[in-house]
């Protein structure tokens, strides 16, 4: 697989800003004001026009052209950590990092985050975070074991994993069942923004595919607030922040 760096020209910054979490030199938050300092959380990931993120679960599929690609790793050096499920660090093999042709130190890549309840991901010295990180080209990744993500009880635990990632901000990548998951959520507790490639493909019908339960009863439909679309080569960027119920 080719590791190549990656051009990402600085005009496209300031479009993606407003959804991003505050760059890590300012505090997220104003202690006085809020005790309990804020984790923002930008979901991620590149779809088809018809919601898959790959042909098939177990199946690794390019969607995102070079600009859009450069724009994720972009994304990337914005974040303290990047959060996948299991399948798809089984399935894909993925490195994690950022490269972008301007990192010039570990500091400004991401902590792999990995949700492995069962413990299925069979890491070893092919894995890719962990060969980029014996590199010093990544952060060694942390696989998170037991649910974590899911259930008002584990709303603190959730927090705790971020804070003893040492961050105040994680992209979810990844895949479908966790990005479902997380706008499943009641009262959409946890995402902050959505930032989606969207290519201009099908992929057909059975691909691992974006489509939360539908909200039924009192609740309001999901729909993405102060959306923005931005070009990125062939590919479009959707951003926006899920309107809180
Ligand atoms: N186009 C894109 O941007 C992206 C595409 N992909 C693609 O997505 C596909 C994989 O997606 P998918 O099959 O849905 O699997 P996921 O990568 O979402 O992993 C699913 C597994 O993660 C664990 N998990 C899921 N949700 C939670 C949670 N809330 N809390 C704790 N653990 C959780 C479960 O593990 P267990 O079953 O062991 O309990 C589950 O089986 C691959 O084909 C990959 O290439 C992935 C990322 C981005
Ligand atoms: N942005 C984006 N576009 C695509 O077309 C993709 N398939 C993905 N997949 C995600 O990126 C991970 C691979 O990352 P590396 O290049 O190996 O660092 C993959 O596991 C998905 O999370 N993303």
């Amino acid at each position: 697989m080719s590791r190549e760096t990656l051009p990402f020209p600085t005009s496209s910054i300031p479009p993606l800003e407003p959804y991003l979490p505050p760059p890590s030199s300012i505090p997220a938050t104003n202690p006085s004001q809020n005790p309990s300092p804020k984790i923002h959380l930008t979901l991620t990931y590149a779809t088809s026009l018809d919601a898959s993120l790959s042909l098939s679960p177990g199946t690794r599929t390019m969607l995102s052209g070079p600009h859009s690609k450069a724009m994720t790793h972009y994304l990337r050096t914005r974040h303290d950590a990047i959060l996948v499920g299991c399948t798809t660090a089984i399935v894909d093999n993925p490195a994690l990092n950022s490269r972008l042709e301007t990192i010039s130190s570990l500091d400004q890549q991401p902590r792999p985050v990995i949700l492995d309840p069962k413990g299925r991901w069979d890491f070893d010295e092919d894995s890719q975070v962990i060969r980029l990180a014996a590199e010093w080209k990544g952060k060694g990744p942390w696989v998170v074991v037991g649910r974590g993500l899911e259930g008002e009880e584990n709303l603190k635990e959730r927090g705790e994993l971020l804070e003893r990632v040492g961050g105040r901000s994680v992209m979810v990548e990844g895949g479908g069942e966790v990005i479902n998951s997380l706008l499943a959520e009641p009262e959409n507790r946890w995402v902050d923004s959505v930032i989606v490639t969207v290519a201009p493909t099908w992929l057909g019908k059975g691909g691992v595919v974006v489509s939360p339960p539908r909200r039924e009863g009192q609740q309001p439909q999901l729909r993405l607030r102060d959306v923005s679309w931005q070009p990125h080569g062939e590919d479009v960027v959707l951003c926006g922040r899920i309107l809180r119920d």
